[in-house]
Formats: C-alpha cells, structure tokens, sequence
C-alpha cells in the first residue's frame, strides 16, 4: 500500500526528509495551487501538509475522500477547519515546539524595533536622509512588559524581557501565584495586565475569546502612550481599534508581524508611520522552518503507519508511554463494541464503557473511542473513525460514559462494554490473556471464554439434551463448518447462549434451519 502526501505550502526540504525515507509513502510537492485546484485534486491525497498559507476549508475537506491526516507544520490551526475535520474522520496534527524560540526572537526583535523606531529610521536613512531628531525612542529598562498569553512564547518573550531589565506582568487563565513567582514575574488578571504596561505583547491562539480582546474598551483602560506587539494571531487586537487609538495619540506604536486577512499588503495600519511590520515572519528562520518540517513529518509517517500521532489537535494528546500500554487493548476494544451492534436490538441511547484491573492506571480515552468506533462502523461504514467516533455518537444523541471499577472477576485486566437501547440492555466483557491474545469472557450474564475474530453465529437456547448435535446437524447441511463452541447457561435447563466460530462467512438465510428448532430463540450472524 502507498500513501499519498501533498505539501501545499513551502516546507523546508531537510525537514521533510522523514517522509521522503518513509516507506510505501510519495511525497508530491506542489505550492501554487488555488483553493479551486486544491479542492480538484486533493480526492487523491492520503495526507495533507500545510503551513498557514492553506486555507483548508470545509468544502476541501469534504472532498478529500482518502485523506486521513493534516499535518500543519507550526503552531496555530487557525488555517483549517478542525469541525470539518472531526466530522469527516481527518485527524489534524500540528508542530507545536519546534518554532517557539523563533516566534519568541521575533516578538523581541519586535519590541525593540518599536522602542527605538529603527525601522522608520532604516527607511529614512534609505531615502537619503539623516534625521536625528524624528526617531528618538525609550528605553526598555524600567518599563513594564505586559504579556497575554503565557504559554510557550508568551513564557519565552517574558525571560527575555527580564534580560533586558524589563519588569514583567502577566496573565493567562492557566498562570497561577506560585507558577508566576518561579518565572518571577507578577501576574493578574487581562485588566491588570493592561493598565500597567508600557509595552502589551499577545501571545494567545485565535479563539472565539480572544477574539478582539484588545479593542477600543482595553485601549481606553491603558497608559497614555503605551505600544502593542502582536506576532501571534491577526484578530486578537481589533484593527480598527487599534487604527483609532493609534490616531488619537493613546496608543504610541504597534508592531505587527500579523492581520486579520493575510497577505496584508494594503492595510490602512501599515500608512500610520507609528507602526512597523512583518509579513508573519515569526517563524521564518531555518531552524524554525526544519523543526517543525521534521516534527509534523514524522508525525504524518507515525499515524500513517501505525495509527498513532503524537501532537493531535482535534484529539485529547495521550503521551507516548501510556498509548504503548493500551495499545495492546486497540483490537478487544473495537471486536467488544463491533460484537453488540450484532446482538444489541433497538436504536443504541446509552454506551458505558468501564475499565478494571490494570486498566484503570491508565488514560483509557482511546480505548473509549476505539470502542464506540466498533459499535458504529457496521452502521455508518469506514469512515467512522477514532477522530469522529465520539462526534457521531453526539450527533447522533448517544451518551457514551466511561467508568473505571475495582471489580476485576479475577482477571488482571477487564474492559467491559454495556449498551442500552429502548427495549434492553447489552453486555460484553473481555481481557487480554498473557501470551494467549484477546478473549471475550462475558456476555450479559453468561461466563464464556471465545477470540473475538472471524465469523460467529450467536445462539440463545434452551439447555437441554441433544441442541448442540441438532444446531452442529443444520449447519452441517448447509456446509458450514464449526471451528470453535462455547456455550454458557444460567441454571441446568434454563436459557442458555452458544457462541460458534465458523470457518466460513455464513449468509443469514443458512440460519433458517437453526431458527426452526424448537429450542432455539434467537441466532445472529456476528463478523468481527
Ligand atoms: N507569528 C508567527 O509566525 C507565529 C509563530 C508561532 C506561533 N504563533 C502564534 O503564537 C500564539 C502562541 O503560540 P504558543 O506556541 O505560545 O501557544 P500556547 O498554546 O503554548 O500558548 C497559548 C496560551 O494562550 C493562553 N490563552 C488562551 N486564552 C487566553 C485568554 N483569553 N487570555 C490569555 N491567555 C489565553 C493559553 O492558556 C496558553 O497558555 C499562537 O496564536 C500561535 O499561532 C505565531
Ligand atoms: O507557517 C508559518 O510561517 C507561520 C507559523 C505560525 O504562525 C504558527 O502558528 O506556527
């Protein structure tokens, strides 16, 4: 099997590398196509890698019948639609690291530019003027940087800030006392933040809140004078806002290394003289450029290959160790909620999947997803996937619950799956045996010990006498033969349940003989 990968953006080309060694995986580079031809081409493609220049919009994604993954090679995701990606089973990966330092040397760069007008001064200097007295700047020492968003970069910029004697306050939603206190720097709230700076650096995702947080009500709570930085996202700071504080002489200077529509090469900011820019350049560096190729390239070949991504955005990221010791359990998750869909009546409501033993150490989400993926494939076909599992199963008014409980039944490990629908309520255990493999152990009530693979019939009977030779009789007329039995009851003459693993895939009309016998309820076909 080859995989097909497109690059629609510049990436770097050491960056790549990683998927260009990758075997069964073609790498075709093409970074000129229109959002039209793009949409035309990409039916083909199994991945996608971008950076911020592709928009990957809902109308692509719906017609990227094979695409599997995403990769967007930087930090922001703002580029793609992540709910079209969701619905339609594409996970989306991002390289969240790798351009950190550059984003954070470029905010700096930024900052001092703007205290010391050397831009503006570059410019005039070019034209043949030498004027002293039109750039005359302030010193960063003393003065108060304010940062909004003190994740990765937003950290960074504040260590360097201090570098240059800045004093430095603080504010994002996960910023606590003690957290503050280490980096030594103060910290508030938003409010806080901007009444003391000098100088308001944002460091946030675009994101419905923050979203023009910095508008014409922050510019009015901020010191005369103050100037803004924005190398994150265009559309955190209200451009308008801005513009007008800007002329009214509040705000000093901006700089800008991003906008709200990109490329922005006709914006009425870039006329004031107050404000300098970039072309979102943040992370524009070589370094920059090859670590976040390499990251999201090996990201790519990783779930390409082995269904695993480390950096995930449209998924809870689960770290590498912990998916190491549930991945055993991928394959008895699916069989599990694949078996009910078989045997479970009426329109699924309620799905509760509980964890014990061993199991409960872990984050099980995964296992979770796999499993309601199991339970909705044979209905809504391929393309339910662990991406989209969880959405459709919303959508489709299912609450899927998941439990972690002490009681092991004596097994080192138990994963059990329960699905109620209006008229019953369905079971089915089962473990990973050391050595031996997966093994379903419980069904409703019944003890049983079957591999969850191939093709199965399901029996509910009455325990007497002679079923077993009548149902091994009618399946032999229709020459099918038995490869594995189980059988579990609950008294000795009671109901009973027998689980056949057959050699052969058995249409539902070859059961018809089965159903016939007086002491047969029910028979299924299952295919696992
Ligand atoms: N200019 C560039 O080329 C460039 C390069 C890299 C990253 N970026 C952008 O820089 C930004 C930060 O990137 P990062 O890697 O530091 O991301 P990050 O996820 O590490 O940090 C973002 C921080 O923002 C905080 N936050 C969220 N909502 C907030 C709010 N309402 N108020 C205050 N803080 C809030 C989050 O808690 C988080 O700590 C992103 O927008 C990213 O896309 C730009
Ligand atoms: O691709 C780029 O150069 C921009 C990247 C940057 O905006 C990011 O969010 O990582």
């Amino acid at each position: 099997m080859t995989y097909k990968v497109l690059i629609s953006d510049p990436l770097s080309e050491d960056g790549i590398q990683p998927l260009r060694a990758a075997e069964g995986i073609e790498v075709d580079v093409q970074t000129d196509l229109s959002a039209d031809e793009l949409a035309e081409k990409i039916g083909s493609y199994d991945a996608l890698l971008v950076r911020s220049q592709t928009k990957v919009t809902r109308d692509i994604i719906s017609q990227a019948k094979n695409l599997k993954i995403i990769g967007r090679a930087g930090v922001g995701v703002d580029n793609i639609d992540l709910s079209a990606a969701t619905e339609y089973g594409v996970i989306v990966v991002n390289a969240p690291d790798g351009n950190t330092n550059s984003a954070a040397e470029h905010t700096v760069a930024m900052l001092m530019s703007l205290a010391r007008n050397i831009p503006q001064a570059f410019l005039s200097l070019k034209n043949k003027k030498w004027d002293r007295k039109t750039h005359v700047g302030v010193e960063l020492k003393g003065k108060t940087l304010g940062v909004i968003g003190m994740g990765r970069i937003g950290v960074e910029v504040a260590m360097r800030a201090k570098g240059q004697r800045m004093k430095v306050i603080g504010y994002d939603p996960f910023l606590t006392k003690d957290r503050a206190e280490k980096l030594g720097i103060d910290y508030g709230t938003v409010e806080d933040v901007i009444k003391v700076a000098d100088f308001i650096t944002v460091h946030t995702p675009l994101l419905k809140e923050t979203k023009h947080m910095i508008n014409k009500a922050a510019f009015d709570k901020m010191k005369d004078g103050v100037q803004i930085i924005n190398c994150a996202r265009g559309g955190i700071i209200d451009e308008d806002a801005l513009y007008d504080a800007i002329k009214d002489g509040k705000v000093a200077g901006a700089a800008l290394d991003v906008f709200e529509e990109e490329p922005a090469t006709d914006h009425c900011l870039l006329d004031l003289p107050e404000v300098i820019a970039t072309p979102h350049l943040g992370a524009s560096t070589v370094e920059a450029q090859e670590n976040v190729a390499i990251d999201v390239s090996h990201d790519v070949v990783r779930y390409l290959t082995e269904g695993v991504a480390r950096n995930p955005v449209n998924l809870p990221s689960v770290p590498k160790e912990i998916l190491n010791k549930i991945e055993p359990y991928f394959n008895l998750s699916e069989k599990l909620g694949t078996f009910l869909t078989h045997v479970c009546e009426g329109v699924i409501e309620e799905i509760n999947v509980s964890y014990s033993g061993e199991l409960t150490e872990f984050e099980v989400g995964p296992l979770t997803r796999n499993t309601v993926k199991g339970l909705l494939k044979r209905h809504l076909g391929d393309h339910v996937n662990d991406v989209n599992a969880s959405y459709l199963a919303e959508k489709r008014g299912i609450e899927v619950n998941e439990h972690k409980s002490s009681q092991t039944k004596g097994f080192t490990n138990l994963l059990k799956v329960e699905v109620k629908t209006k008229s019953s309520t369905r079971t089915v255990a089962g473990t990973l045996l050391n050595g031996l493999g997966p093994r379903i152990v419980q069904v409703d009530n019944y003890s049983v010990d079957v591999i969850p693979d191939g093709h199965m019939i399901f029996v509910n009977h009455t325990d007497q006498p002679g079923v077993i030779g009548k149902v091994g009789s009618s399946l032999a007329e229709k020459n099918i033969n038995i490869a594995a039995m189980q059988v579990g009851r609950s008294d000795v003459g009671g109901e009973a349940i027998m689980i056949l693993t057959v050699d052969k895939h058995v249409e539902d009309e070859d059961l018809n003989l089965l159903r016939d016998l007086e002491e047969i309820h029910g028979v299924t076909v299952i295919e696992l």
